[in-house]
């Protein structure tokens, strides 16, 4: 990781009429940075991803991207410039093969043709089928290439679903919850692609499985009450009382 600040978050903060989701964040990350973003159900972590994103507009405070303001830039822009999420629930297409969901992915990321969703022939396109072969040989998705998604395991598709992410080579990726409604060993699967990712891409992570979250984290966030009650390095987290109190009560021990 480096200490090249790519990401400044300054006094954000979204209210939704007169409820007050996020109050007046402030965060700056890393590039190759992996930001663990925990806190109890409610906290604003997806509103903050949201805002991250260009899903939703702050109602204060703004976002700035290697020194732009994207504070107003569309989801699409921020994307295409290598702040790229995934969702909490499979956001594929699953009427579609494996390979079909990445030629789609990497005709977009290229820039092929204006209707993204039309397919190119690998007669006219050779090096598209190229990198999507590479692609799915390098993360060993070849056996599952001809496969509908929809045909895979709920666990199977939130992986393709992160490599779909990983194949537009962001430069920041959002996982929104990665391992939510996993098997164990589903989860473990996660765990190992995300430490094999390239030690360059910039993770930020909303999880609420703590063990994936202190595992993998270099830094971690914790929202409470729309605001950062406390961030820092796993072990300081860890035994942070106010961190402690918040979870009490729940199920979970931190
Ligand atoms: N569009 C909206 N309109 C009104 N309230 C909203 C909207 N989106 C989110 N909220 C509220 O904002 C609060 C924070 O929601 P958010 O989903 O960001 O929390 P979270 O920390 O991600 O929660 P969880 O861990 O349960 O996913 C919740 O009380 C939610 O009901």
């Amino acid at each position: 990781m480096s200490h090249e600040s790519i990401l400044s978050i300054n006094h954000i903060g979204k209210s939704f009429g007169g409820l007050h989701i996020l109050e007046n964040v402030n965060l700056n990350v890393n590039k190759g940075e992996q930001i663990g973003i925990i806190g109890p159900n409610g906290a604003g972590k997806t509103t903050f991803f949201n805002l991250l994103t260009g899903d939703l507009k702050p109602s204060h405070g703004g976002i700035s991207y290697h020194g732009k303001d994207i504070t107003n830039a569309p989801n699409y822009i921020r994307a295409r410039d290598g702040i790229v999420r995934t969702f909490q629930k499979n956001n594929l297409l699953n009427e579609l093969t494996v390979l079909d969901n990445l030629l789609l992915v990497l005709q977009r990321k290229h820039g092929i043709g204006k209707t993204w969703h039309k397919f190119r022939g690998e007669k006219q396109y050779p090096n598209l089928y190229k990198e999507a072969t590479h692609f799915l040989d390098k993360w060993r998705l070849s056996s599952q290439k001809n496969i509908i998604v929809k045909s895979l395991s709920y666990g199977e598709q939130r992986q393709i679903e992160i490599l779909l992410g990983v194949a537009t080579e962001p430069e920041i990726l959002l996982l929104d919850e990665p391992t939510a409604g996993m098997s164990q060993t589903e989860t473990d699967y996660i765990v190992d692609l995300l430490a094999k990712l390239p030690k360059e891409l910039t993770l930020m992570i909303v999880e609420h499985d703590l063990d994936v979250v202190f595992g993998l984290s270099d830094r971690i966030i914790v929202l409470h009450d729309g605001e950062i009650l406390v961030e820092g390095e796993p072990d300081v987290i860890k035994n942070d009382k106010r961190v402690n109190e918040i979870y009490i009560g729940s199920e979970v021990e931190v």
